[in-house]
Protein backbone atom coordinates (compact mmCIF):
# COMPACT_ATOMS: atom_id res chain seq x y z
CA UNK A 1 0.00 0.00 0.00
CA UNK A 2 1.19 3.76 -1.05
CA UNK A 3 0.69 6.35 1.13
CA UNK A 4 -0.69 9.43 -0.09
CA UNK A 5 1.73 12.01 1.13
CA UNK A 6 -0.07 15.06 -0.61
CA UNK A 7 0.18 17.20 2.37
CA UNK A 8 -0.61 20.73 3.55
CA UNK A 9 2.71 20.62 5.68
CA UNK A 10 6.05 21.15 4.39
CA UNK A 11 5.91 20.01 0.74
CA UNK A 12 9.12 17.62 -0.59
CA UNK A 13 11.74 20.22 -1.64
CA UNK A 14 11.71 20.53 -5.84
CA UNK A 15 12.84 16.75 -7.40
CA UNK A 16 13.10 15.48 -3.88
CA UNK A 17 11.80 13.08 -1.21
CA UNK A 18 11.28 15.36 1.89
CA UNK A 19 13.16 14.88 5.39
CA UNK A 20 16.99 15.53 5.07
CA UNK A 21 18.49 15.86 8.34
CA UNK A 22 21.80 17.85 8.73
CA UNK A 23 22.96 18.54 11.69
CA UNK A 24 26.22 20.79 11.65
CA UNK A 25 29.32 20.79 14.29
CA UNK A 26 26.49 20.59 17.15
CA UNK A 27 28.42 20.55 20.53
CA UNK A 28 25.83 20.87 23.86
CA UNK A 29 27.37 21.10 27.63
CA UNK A 30 25.24 20.45 30.41
CA UNK A 31 26.40 22.11 33.73
CA UNK A 32 29.98 22.10 32.21
CA UNK A 33 29.84 18.81 31.31
CA UNK A 34 30.16 18.45 27.16
CA UNK A 35 28.13 15.55 26.09
CA UNK A 36 28.30 16.08 22.63
CA UNK A 37 31.45 17.38 21.00
CA UNK A 38 31.04 19.23 17.54
CA UNK A 39 28.98 15.95 16.04
CA UNK A 40 28.16 15.99 11.88
CA UNK A 41 25.59 14.09 10.63
CA UNK A 42 23.30 13.75 7.44
CA UNK A 43 20.65 11.51 7.76
CA UNK A 44 19.21 11.18 3.87
CA UNK A 45 15.50 11.83 3.29
CA UNK A 46 13.43 8.72 3.72
CA UNK A 47 16.30 7.02 5.20
CA UNK A 48 16.08 5.19 8.48
CA UNK A 49 19.20 6.16 10.44
CA UNK A 50 19.98 4.36 13.85
CA UNK A 51 21.90 5.98 16.80
CA UNK A 52 23.56 3.02 18.64
CA UNK A 53 25.53 2.99 22.05
CA UNK A 54 26.01 2.69 25.55
CA UNK A 55 23.79 4.60 28.19
CA UNK A 56 24.89 7.92 28.17
CA UNK A 57 26.64 8.64 25.00
CA UNK A 58 24.60 11.01 23.75
CA UNK A 59 21.90 9.13 21.36
CA UNK A 60 18.67 10.97 23.25
CA UNK A 61 20.60 14.37 23.28
CA UNK A 62 21.77 14.76 19.94
CA UNK A 63 18.05 13.40 18.74
CA UNK A 64 16.35 15.63 21.39
CA UNK A 65 18.65 18.73 19.46
CA UNK A 66 17.26 17.85 16.15
CA UNK A 67 13.54 17.96 17.99
CA UNK A 68 14.31 21.54 19.32
CA UNK A 69 14.00 20.26 22.89
CA UNK A 70 17.24 21.59 24.05
CA UNK A 71 19.24 24.32 23.90
CA UNK A 72 22.46 23.52 22.67
CA UNK A 73 26.11 25.42 22.66
CA UNK A 74 27.19 25.63 19.37
CA UNK A 75 26.37 24.05 15.86
CA UNK A 76 23.69 24.42 13.27
CA UNK A 77 20.71 21.75 12.30
CA UNK A 78 19.01 21.62 9.50
CA UNK A 79 15.72 20.09 7.78
CA UNK A 80 15.55 19.66 3.91
CA UNK A 81 18.66 22.61 3.62
CA UNK A 82 16.73 25.22 5.72
CA UNK A 83 18.32 26.05 9.15
CA UNK A 84 15.90 24.98 12.05
CA UNK A 85 18.12 25.93 14.59
CA UNK A 86 16.28 28.62 16.42
CA UNK A 87 13.10 26.94 15.03
CA UNK A 88 10.76 25.94 17.67
CA UNK A 89 9.52 21.98 17.52
CA UNK A 90 6.18 22.48 16.86
CA UNK A 91 7.38 24.43 13.52
CA UNK A 92 9.64 21.91 12.68
CA UNK A 93 7.03 19.17 11.18
CA UNK A 94 8.77 16.42 13.08
CA UNK A 95 6.89 13.22 14.51
CA UNK A 96 8.03 11.55 18.12
CA UNK A 97 7.43 7.98 19.28
CA UNK A 98 9.15 7.75 22.81
CA UNK A 99 9.52 4.48 25.09
CA UNK A 100 6.56 5.22 27.10
CA UNK A 101 4.07 5.22 24.66
CA UNK A 102 2.05 8.99 25.63
CA UNK A 103 -1.18 7.95 24.51
CA UNK A 104 -4.36 9.71 25.92
CA UNK A 105 -5.71 7.46 28.44
CA UNK A 106 -9.21 8.60 27.62
CA UNK A 107 -9.20 8.55 23.89
CA UNK A 108 -10.39 5.51 21.66
CA UNK A 109 -7.48 4.40 19.24
CA UNK A 110 -9.00 6.34 15.97
CA UNK A 111 -9.48 9.37 18.52
CA UNK A 112 -5.49 9.11 19.60
CA UNK A 113 -4.42 9.19 15.61
CA UNK A 114 -6.97 11.82 15.15
CA UNK A 115 -5.60 14.69 17.78
CA UNK A 116 -2.69 16.03 16.34
CA UNK A 117 -4.95 16.00 12.59
CA UNK A 118 -7.72 17.75 14.56
CA UNK A 119 -5.21 20.78 16.48
CA UNK A 120 -4.29 21.51 12.83
CA UNK A 121 -7.74 22.10 12.19
CA UNK A 122 -8.46 18.40 9.60
CA UNK A 123 -11.72 18.37 9.68
CA UNK A 124 -15.08 16.37 8.09
CA UNK A 125 -13.74 13.42 5.24
CA UNK A 126 -10.37 14.69 5.25
CA UNK A 127 -9.77 13.74 8.93
CA UNK A 128 -11.94 10.14 8.35
CA UNK A 129 -9.83 9.56 5.35
CA UNK A 130 -6.78 10.33 6.96
CA UNK A 131 -7.48 8.23 9.96
CA UNK A 132 -8.54 5.30 8.18
CA UNK A 133 -5.12 5.39 6.19
CA UNK A 134 -2.87 5.12 9.13
CA UNK A 135 -5.25 2.54 11.14
CA UNK A 136 -4.84 0.50 7.75
CA UNK A 137 -0.63 1.34 7.73
CA UNK A 138 -0.52 0.30 11.06
CA UNK A 139 -2.93 -2.72 11.02
CA UNK A 140 -5.16 -1.72 14.16
CA UNK A 141 -8.47 -1.31 12.27
CA UNK A 142 -9.89 -3.56 14.02
CA UNK A 143 -8.82 -2.14 17.49
CA UNK A 144 -9.98 1.62 16.54
CA UNK A 145 -12.95 1.57 19.52
CA UNK A 146 -10.67 0.33 21.79
CA UNK A 147 -8.93 3.02 24.94
CA UNK A 148 -5.08 2.33 25.68
CA UNK A 149 -6.05 0.48 28.81
CA UNK A 150 -7.67 -2.19 26.70
CA UNK A 151 -4.35 -3.27 24.33
CA UNK A 152 -1.27 -4.83 24.73
CA UNK A 153 2.54 -2.61 25.09
CA UNK A 154 2.71 -3.24 21.47
CA UNK A 155 -0.40 -2.63 19.81
CA UNK A 156 -0.23 1.16 21.95
CA UNK A 157 3.13 1.49 20.79
CA UNK A 158 1.72 1.01 17.06
CA UNK A 159 -0.86 3.62 18.09
CA UNK A 160 1.61 6.27 19.06
CA UNK A 161 3.53 5.53 15.68
CA UNK A 162 0.26 5.84 13.91
CA UNK A 163 -0.67 9.51 15.90
CA UNK A 164 3.25 10.11 15.08
CA UNK A 165 2.84 9.40 11.11
CA UNK A 166 -0.60 11.16 10.44
CA UNK A 167 0.70 14.22 9.95
CA UNK A 168 2.94 13.72 7.79
CA UNK A 169 6.05 14.46 9.88
CA UNK A 170 8.88 15.40 8.07
CA UNK A 171 10.88 13.19 10.16
CA UNK A 172 10.02 10.80 12.06
CA UNK A 173 12.15 10.49 15.97
CA UNK A 174 11.64 6.98 18.10
CA UNK A 175 13.97 7.20 21.34
CA UNK A 176 13.94 3.54 22.54
CA UNK A 177 9.93 2.97 20.86
CA UNK A 178 10.76 -0.84 22.05
CA UNK A 179 12.48 -0.67 25.13
CA UNK A 180 9.38 -1.59 27.31
CA UNK A 181 8.67 -4.63 25.29
CA UNK A 182 9.82 -8.51 25.54
CA UNK A 183 12.45 -9.81 23.26
CA UNK A 184 9.75 -11.37 21.00
CA UNK A 185 7.45 -8.20 20.86
CA UNK A 186 10.77 -5.99 20.09
CA UNK A 187 11.66 -8.59 16.95
CA UNK A 188 8.02 -8.23 15.38
CA UNK A 189 7.31 -4.42 16.35
CA UNK A 190 10.85 -3.75 14.96
CA UNK A 191 10.11 -5.31 11.38
CA UNK A 192 6.90 -3.37 11.51
CA UNK A 193 8.02 -0.27 12.83
CA UNK A 194 10.84 -0.77 9.19
CA UNK A 195 7.42 -1.47 6.99
CA UNK A 196 5.46 1.49 8.04
CA UNK A 197 8.42 3.43 7.87
CA UNK A 198 9.24 2.60 4.37
CA UNK A 199 5.64 2.69 3.28
CA UNK A 200 5.06 5.74 4.65
CA UNK A 201 8.44 7.24 2.99
CA UNK A 202 9.16 9.03 6.22
CA UNK A 203 12.75 9.78 7.19
CA UNK A 204 13.40 8.02 10.65
CA UNK A 205 16.11 8.88 13.32
CA UNK A 206 16.09 6.29 16.01
CA UNK A 207 17.50 5.92 19.43
CA UNK A 208 18.73 2.42 20.79
CA UNK A 209 21.73 0.89 22.55
CA UNK A 210 20.22 -2.85 21.20
CA UNK A 211 22.55 -3.56 18.66
CA UNK A 212 20.36 -6.32 17.00
CA UNK A 213 17.51 -3.99 16.67
CA UNK A 214 20.04 -1.60 14.96
CA UNK A 215 20.82 -4.36 12.44
CA UNK A 216 17.43 -5.36 11.74
CA UNK A 217 15.83 -1.86 11.08
CA UNK A 218 18.89 0.49 9.79
CA UNK A 219 19.50 1.59 6.54
CA UNK A 220 22.31 3.17 8.20
CA UNK A 221 23.75 3.53 11.93
CA UNK A 222 25.54 5.55 13.55
CA UNK A 223 28.21 4.38 16.78
CA UNK A 224 28.15 6.87 19.66
CA UNK A 225 30.69 6.83 22.45
CA UNK A 226 31.35 9.68 24.73
CA UNK A 227 29.69 12.19 22.87
CA UNK A 228 31.05 11.62 19.59
CA UNK A 229 29.83 9.90 16.60
CA UNK A 230 32.39 7.15 16.05
CA UNK A 231 31.40 5.42 13.19
CA UNK A 232 28.65 5.70 10.07
CA UNK A 233 28.08 3.03 7.50
CA UNK A 234 25.13 0.19 6.82
CA UNK A 235 25.07 -2.36 9.28
CA UNK A 236 27.12 -4.94 7.70
CA UNK A 237 29.99 -2.39 6.69
CA UNK A 238 30.36 -1.23 10.81
CA UNK A 239 30.10 -4.86 11.90
CA UNK A 240 32.46 -6.18 9.49
CA UNK A 241 34.93 -3.07 8.87
CA UNK A 242 34.89 -1.33 12.66
CA UNK A 243 37.93 0.86 13.00
CA UNK A 244 38.35 1.11 16.73
CA UNK A 245 38.07 -1.24 18.80
CA UNK A 246 35.12 0.57 20.86
CA UNK A 247 33.25 -0.07 17.56
CA UNK A 248 34.20 -3.70 17.29
CA UNK A 249 33.51 -4.44 20.70
CA UNK A 250 30.07 -2.40 21.05
CA UNK A 251 29.24 -4.40 17.80
CA UNK A 252 29.05 -8.09 18.95
CA UNK A 253 31.72 -10.57 19.96
CA UNK A 254 35.32 -10.10 19.05
CA UNK A 255 38.85 -11.57 19.22
CA UNK A 256 41.99 -9.20 19.66
CA UNK A 257 45.37 -9.68 18.77
CA UNK A 258 48.15 -7.68 19.23
CA UNK A 259 50.30 -7.42 16.36
CA UNK A 260 52.77 -5.27 14.43
CA UNK A 261 52.47 -4.28 10.54
CA UNK A 262 54.49 -6.46 8.43
CA UNK A 263 53.93 -4.72 5.36
CA UNK A 264 50.71 -3.87 2.16
CA UNK A 265 50.07 -5.95 -0.47
CA UNK A 266 47.37 -5.22 -3.26
CA UNK A 267 45.18 -3.28 -0.89
CA UNK A 268 45.80 -5.61 2.43
CA UNK A 269 47.71 -5.27 5.30
CA UNK A 270 49.96 -7.92 6.63
CA UNK A 271 49.82 -7.98 10.45
CA UNK A 272 52.48 -10.19 12.18
CA UNK A 273 51.27 -11.62 15.59
CA UNK A 274 54.11 -13.72 17.25
CA UNK A 275 55.55 -15.67 14.36
CA UNK A 276 53.03 -16.03 12.57
CA UNK A 277 51.89 -13.54 9.82
CA UNK A 278 47.90 -12.40 8.72
CA UNK A 279 46.72 -11.01 5.74
CA UNK A 280 43.57 -8.18 6.66
CA UNK A 281 42.13 -5.07 5.83
CA UNK A 282 42.00 -1.92 6.80
CA UNK A 283 44.39 1.45 7.92
CA UNK A 284 46.44 1.55 4.88
CA UNK A 285 48.19 4.83 6.47
CA UNK A 286 50.29 2.27 9.36
CA UNK A 287 53.67 1.66 8.26
CA UNK A 288 55.85 -1.46 8.81
CA UNK A 289 56.85 -1.84 12.13
CA UNK A 290 54.17 0.33 13.43
CA UNK A 291 52.00 -1.40 16.68
CA UNK A 292 48.91 -2.36 15.77
CA UNK A 293 45.08 -4.74 17.08
CA UNK A 294 44.33 -7.51 14.89
CA UNK A 295 40.54 -7.83 14.43
CA UNK A 296 38.76 -11.07 14.51
CA UNK A 297 34.66 -11.93 14.64
CA UNK A 298 33.98 -15.69 16.16
CA UNK A 299 32.68 -16.73 12.94
CA UNK A 300 35.53 -15.97 10.98
CA UNK A 301 37.94 -17.80 13.09
CA UNK A 302 38.65 -21.97 12.99
CA UNK A 303 40.31 -24.35 15.16
CA UNK A 304 42.54 -26.90 14.34
CA UNK A 305 44.89 -29.61 16.19
CA UNK A 306 48.16 -28.61 14.31
CA UNK A 307 49.63 -26.63 11.53
CA UNK A 308 49.24 -29.15 9.11
CA UNK A 309 45.38 -29.02 10.05
CA UNK A 310 44.98 -25.46 9.05
CA UNK A 311 41.91 -25.21 6.44
CA UNK A 312 42.77 -23.89 2.53
CA UNK A 313 41.95 -19.61 2.97
CA UNK A 314 42.80 -19.92 6.76
CA UNK A 315 46.46 -18.11 8.28
CA UNK A 316 47.01 -19.37 11.89
CA UNK A 317 46.82 -16.38 14.25
CA UNK A 318 48.00 -18.20 17.47
CA UNK A 319 48.79 -21.34 19.57
CA UNK A 320 46.23 -21.49 22.19
CA UNK A 321 44.51 -24.05 24.89
CA UNK A 322 40.51 -24.44 25.34
CA UNK A 323 39.20 -23.06 28.44
CA UNK A 324 35.95 -23.78 27.82
CA UNK A 325 33.22 -25.31 25.49
CA UNK A 326 29.56 -25.02 25.31
CA UNK A 327 27.06 -26.88 23.15
CA UNK A 328 24.58 -23.75 22.12
CA UNK A 329 22.25 -25.14 19.38
CA UNK A 330 23.28 -23.79 16.79
CA UNK A 331 26.56 -23.13 17.32
CA UNK A 332 29.58 -24.87 19.72
CA UNK A 333 31.15 -21.78 21.54
CA UNK A 334 34.57 -22.76 22.80
CA UNK A 335 36.76 -19.91 25.26
CA UNK A 336 40.50 -20.08 24.60
CA UNK A 337 43.37 -18.45 25.82
CA UNK A 338 47.28 -17.80 25.65
CA UNK A 339 49.84 -15.02 27.06
CA UNK A 340 48.18 -12.21 25.44
CA UNK A 341 44.43 -13.08 26.72
CA UNK A 342 41.51 -14.57 25.80
CA UNK A 343 39.45 -15.29 22.68
CA UNK A 344 36.35 -17.29 21.44
CA UNK A 345 35.73 -19.23 18.60
CA UNK A 346 32.02 -20.38 17.46
CA UNK A 347 32.14 -23.83 16.13
CA UNK A 348 29.11 -25.58 14.08
CA UNK A 349 27.02 -27.57 16.12
CA UNK A 350 28.05 -30.84 13.66
CA UNK A 351 31.68 -30.03 15.17
CA UNK A 352 33.09 -32.00 17.69
CA UNK A 353 33.25 -30.36 20.94
CA UNK A 354 36.81 -30.01 22.35
CA UNK A 355 38.09 -30.81 25.97
CA UNK A 356 38.86 -28.17 28.29
CA UNK A 357 42.86 -27.68 28.43
CA UNK A 358 43.35 -29.21 24.67
CA UNK A 359 45.74 -27.47 22.73
CA UNK A 360 44.39 -26.00 19.37
CA UNK A 361 45.63 -23.42 16.53
CA UNK A 362 43.48 -20.01 16.14
CA UNK A 363 43.10 -19.69 12.12
CA UNK A 364 41.56 -16.61 10.58
CA UNK A 365 40.11 -16.48 6.82
CA UNK A 366 42.42 -14.46 5.15
CA UNK A 367 41.52 -10.77 4.59
CA UNK A 368 38.48 -11.40 6.46
CA UNK A 369 40.40 -9.86 9.96
CA UNK A 370 40.35 -6.21 10.60
CA UNK A 371 43.55 -3.74 11.31
CA UNK A 372 42.69 -1.15 14.24
CA UNK A 373 45.53 1.25 15.62
CA UNK A 374 46.84 -0.21 18.96
CA UNK A 375 45.59 1.01 21.84
CA UNK A 376 41.96 2.02 20.31
N1 LIG B 1 19.29 17.60 31.43
C1 LIG B 1 20.51 17.13 31.71
N2 LIG B 1 21.31 17.75 32.62
C2 LIG B 1 22.57 17.30 32.85
N3 LIG B 1 23.12 16.23 32.23
C3 LIG B 1 22.37 15.59 31.32
C4 LIG B 1 21.03 15.99 31.01
N4 LIG B 1 20.55 15.16 30.06
C5 LIG B 1 21.52 14.27 29.78
N5 LIG B 1 22.62 14.53 30.54
C6 LIG B 1 23.88 13.79 30.49
O1 LIG B 1 24.32 13.79 29.14
C7 LIG B 1 24.94 12.57 28.80
C8 LIG B 1 24.27 11.98 27.58
O2 LIG B 1 22.95 11.63 27.93
P1 LIG B 1 21.94 10.99 26.89
O3 LIG B 1 20.61 10.84 27.58
O4 LIG B 1 21.97 11.77 25.62
O5 LIG B 1 22.60 9.56 26.65
P2 LIG B 1 22.02 8.29 25.91
O6 LIG B 1 23.10 7.78 25.05
O7 LIG B 1 20.73 8.61 25.26
O8 LIG B 1 21.80 7.30 27.13
P3 LIG B 1 20.58 6.29 27.49
O9 LIG B 1 20.70 5.15 26.51
O10 LIG B 1 20.87 5.88 28.90
O11 LIG B 1 19.32 7.07 27.34
C9 LIG B 1 24.86 11.70 30.03
O12 LIG B 1 26.08 11.77 30.71
C10 LIG B 1 23.74 12.32 30.83
O13 LIG B 1 23.93 12.10 32.21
Amino acid sequence: MRIDMSSTNADAPAGGKRGEVNVDKVTCDFSGNRVLHETDLTVQAGEFFTLLGPSGSGKTTLLRIIAGLIDFTSGRVSIDGSDVTRLPTQQRDIGFVFQNYALFPHLTVAQNIAFGLKLRKVRGAALTKRVDEILDLTELGSLKDRHPSQLSGGQQQRVALGRALAQRPRVLLLDEPLGALDRRLRQDLGSEIRRIQQESETTAIYVTHDQEEAYILSDRMGVMEAGFIRQVGAPREVYSAPTSAFVANFLGETNTFPGEVGGHEAGATVVRVGDYAVTATGQPALKPGELCTLSARPEQIRLSTGLGTVPAGFEPVADVTVTEARFFGQTIRVRLSDVNGSYLVDLDSSDSIPEPGAPAVMSIRSHSAVVLPANR
